[in-house]
């Protein structure tokens, strides 16, 4: 964000007017709930998110709010040792300054927390803990509280809470929205996320080129799965399910499912020989093939028609596993690798990743945190930096489950969706995924954008199947998916003319 300001500001907008307009887009807010006579206090911290704060208390006081401002700076610095165009807001404000503490919060129904934004680089300690953890219990006595750009503490970068972090019920940032305002535990210190515009355009978004945005239809709406008057099953995609044996069988059924119902025309279940009754008998739309062992399996992965594999769910751990999967990777179809297939190619890390390099079509992997950890055990940083990270080490395409789950492009490209929800949390749901993305795979979807959609479409058939719900109903629930339709396209990487989604990562 920074970079965005200076670019503005080389630009002929000033630093002073950016700050006016942020300022006056969080009074907007305020405002939306609270009137004159409102007894609000704005806590101000030494930079230019403090600045903000300062304008946001000229405005507010301009409209009748009985307001002060707690200055919270650090040890030995005076109001007139603030800088640039936090000094001429400072400057500007007429009413009264106190020097921060925690008993300044009691009684106040508005406070705006301007304490620290973009420019937090180290944990909070100390005078500035001790403030937000006054701010926070004030909110639980029934106080509102304002974040300008982020929750104070939130690393705009990761979502992190560096030492302790506000909770808001509200937070304004401006231009684009931040990695830290998606990506847990940030989003759930924002409250509700308000976007302002301040004054910095589309060129300056399309300089700074961010590789990074919100999941939405932008990326994904010509992938969408409509199928053509003219299909017919094999014109729409094959898919492959590989199974486990009896009593590990109901997850490849949940993928099988899921595969038929994102759009794959047909999908063949390879099936140990004691599930090939349980498995016929799931869903007459299955074709089910007996595998009485793993070079069955391979045999059958070797089918030229085929255009996808989901290979994991329920797979097993044994060493006779590996060789299977070895065979898929050194074939010619799309590859969802999850689960266990996950964990086999972590014991041979080297191996998988060469063959996932050297391969023509794509590969999704899918781990979750704990086979993330398996997989890429040296990886660390934000959730996004550890997304691109894996992608671009193993040279597929990396989907790091979760509530925020972030799907990234060995190219640096990555997407964070945003419409999961806690339904999802239940055995079976990841298998459910796994299909869904195996069946946009048949369908002839690229890699990255069938992981972002089939991560998008399971987070809605989480919320149209609703609490209570089982894997089962979230996969049947993708028919309503479909029947609601592709949402409408808001987001693009970079330019264009609607790009509310866009993540400015710096
Ligand atoms: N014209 C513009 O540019 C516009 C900017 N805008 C606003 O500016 C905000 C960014 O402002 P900012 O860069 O001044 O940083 P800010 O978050 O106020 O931090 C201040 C300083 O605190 C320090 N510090 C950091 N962490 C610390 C810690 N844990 N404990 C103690 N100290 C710590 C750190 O100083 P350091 O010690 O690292 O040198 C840092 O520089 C942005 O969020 C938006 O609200 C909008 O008005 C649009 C126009
Ligand atoms: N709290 C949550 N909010 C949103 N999505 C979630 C949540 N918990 C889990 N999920 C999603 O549910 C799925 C669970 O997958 P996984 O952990 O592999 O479970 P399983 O192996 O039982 O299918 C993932 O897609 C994950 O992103
Ligand atoms: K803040």
């Amino acid at each position: 964000m920074g970079r965005a300001d200076a670019l503005t500001i080389a630009g002929g907008v000033s630093g002073e007017r950016l700050m006016e307009n942020a300022g006056y887009a969080v009074a907007d807010v305020v405002c939306v709930r609270f009137n004159q006579g409102t007894r609000a206090v704005v806590l101000c911290g030494m930079g230019n998110n403090g600045g903000d704060g300062f304008v946001i208390a000229r405005v507010l006081k301009q409209r009748g709010f009985i307001v002060r401002v707690a200055l919270a700076l650090p040890e030995g610095m005076t109001a007139r040792d603030l800088k640039g165009d936090a000094a001429g807001a400072e400057r500007a404000w007429r009413g009264e300054t106190l020097p921060a503490e925690p008993g300044l919060f009691d009684g106040m129904a508005v406070i705006v927390d301007a304490l620290y934004g973009a420019g937090l680089s180290r944990d909070v300690s100390g005078r500035d803990g001790e403030l937000i953890a006054a701010v926070n219990a004030a909110r639980a006595r029934g106080a509102r509280v304002y974040a300008v750009d982020l929750p104070s503490g939130i690393d705009g970068g990761s979502g992190e809470v560096r030492g302790t972090a506000v909770v808001a019920d509200e937070t304004v940032t401006f231009f684009r929205r931040k990695p830290g305002h998606l990506l847990l535990p940030g989003r759930t210190h924002c409250g509700r996320l308000h976007l302002a515009q301040i004054g910095i355009g589309p060129k300056v978004l399309a300089e700074i080129a961010p590789t990074a945005a919100a999941n939405g239809p932008a990326l994904w709406a010509g992938c969408w799965p409509d199928a053509a008057i003219d299909s017919h099953k094999y014109s729409r995609g094959t898919a492959l399910v590989a199974s486990g044996p009896l009593l590990s069988c109901g997850a490849a059924r949940l993928a099988a499912e899921a595969a038929l119902r994102a759009g794959a025309g047909i999908v063949t279940v390879a099936t140990p020989p004691d599930a090939v009754a349980t498995v016929a008998a799931w869903r007459a739309a299955f074709v089910v093939r007996p595998a009485a062992d793993r070079t069955a399996l391979a045999e059958l992965l070797g089918e030229p028609r085929l255009r996808a594999a989901v290979l994991g769910p329920g797979l097993g751990l044994g060493d006779d596993v590996w060789p299977a999967i070895r065979a898929a990777l050194k074939g010619d179809m799309a590859l969802v690798l999850d689960a266990d297939a996950i964990t086999q190619a972590s014991r041979r890390p080297d191996e998988a990743f060469a063959l996932i390099k050297a391969r023509a079509a794509g590969v999704v992997l899918t781990p979750h945190e704990g086979e993330f950890a398996r997989l890429f055990p040296d990886i660390g940083g934000s959730k996004l930096d550890r997304a691109r990270a894996a992608a671009a080490q193993s040279g597929a395409v990396v989907l790091l489950k979760g509530p925020d789950t972030v799907i990234a492009h060995p190219d640096g490209r990555a997407v964070i969706n945003e419409n999961g929800t806690a339904v999802l949390a239940t055995a079976g749901s990841g298998d459910v995924l796994a299909g869904i993305i195996g069946g946009l795979l048949a369908a002839g979807r690229p890699a990255f954008e069938a992981a972002a959609l089939a991560a998008w479409m399971h987070g809605e058939a989480g919320r149209i199947a609703g609490p209570g719900s089982i894997a089962d109903e979230i996969a049947g629930a993708l028919r309503d998916v479909l029947a609601k339709g592709c949402p409408e396209a808001k987001a693009t990487f970079a330019g264009g003319a609607e790009e509310e989604n866009v993540v400015a990562t710096d």
